[in-house]
């Protein structure tokens, strides 16, 4: 993160939480409700750091009944879309119902996204425009398996998926875009990338925006790190200079183990 001499951030940190494929819809108020409560606790100031959560589609509208009932100011997304804007997709989830859903982001090319249901990069750029056309911010994920990591060609095979990802984008919609870098080889396996890996790509990311489209876009667009964050990790994390939040999986699911990273700042850190 980057702070003016204000202390004000440069771009507001963004934590978000991605439940991946856990959390029924009763299972996932109770978790909303209890990071919600541990944060109102707190007094997290939610217009200095905000927060988000992704959870499984069948949790959205308890989701948005919940934040709307109880006025959270936590926010939320759908973790995939379609490219598609209706029709016979069957299984497929339009952006428009995601926005209807009230989601303000979506995920788009989470790793195992890439992996698993092979995702390639034209879908997903086509799946970025989606998410604009209907008003959700998408967040692209990008990084590298351990392979790519162990050759060195992290970086160009990494920059390789956000040039894809972004073709053709507006330069503003390219600033309205949160771009997560999660190393695949760091995700669910408790290796963590280091804060150095984390700012190498970071402001690897962050040049090549301001090549595409030009520096002032690229010192708006906020750049997450996801892998095995804990809120022992966390601050030190976020204290580099081009990262501007964090994309946590696992540690999501702990309502107090998250509301720890969302407070970084906090002495709530046990670094
Ligand atoms: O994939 C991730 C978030 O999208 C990271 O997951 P973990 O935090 O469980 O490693």
């Amino acid at each position: 993160m980057t702070t003016s001499a204000n202390g004000n951030f440069v771009r507001k940190p963004f934590i978000a939480g991605n439940w991946k494929m856990n959390m029924d819809h009763v299972q996932g108020i109770t978790l909303l409700q209890k990071l919600a409560w541990t944060l109102s606790d707190a007094k997290h100031d939610y217009k200095r750091v905000e927060v988000a959560v992704f959870p499984p589609f069948t949790d959205l509208r308890g989701v948005q009944t919940l934040v709307q009932g109880d006025e959270l100011e936590v926010v939320y997304g759908g973790q995939d879309l379609s490219q598609f804007d209706s029709g016979a997709y069957t299984g497929d989830i339009s952006g428009q119902f995601l926005s209807k859903l009230g989601c303000a982001y979506v995920l788009v090319g989470h790793s195992e996204r890439r992996t698993i249901h092979n995702e390639s990069d034209d879908v997903l750029n086509a799946k970025v425009k989606a998410g604009f056309r209907h008003g959700v911010t998408p967040v692209l994920c990008v990084g590298e398996g351990l392979e790519i990591r162990q050759a060195g060609t992290h970086v160009d095979h990494t920059l390789a998926q956000l040039r894809a990802g972004v073709e053709g984008l507006t330069a503003e919609q390219a600033a309205e875009l949160v771009v997560a870098y999660e190393p695949v080889w760091a995700i669910g396996t408790g290796e963590v990338a280091g804060p150095d890996d984390a700012q190498e790509m970071c402001a690897a990311i962050r040049a090549e925006l301001s090549e595409l489209f030009d520096e002032s876009v690229a010192a708006r667009t906020r750049l997450l790190y996801g892998g095995s964050v804990k809120a022992n990790n966390a601050a030190a994390i976020m204290a580099e200079t081009d990262v501007d939040g964090l994309l946590v999986g696992g540690a999501s699911l702990d309502p107090a183990e998250f509301a720890n990273i969302v407070r970084f700042e906090s002495h709530l850190v046990t670094d």
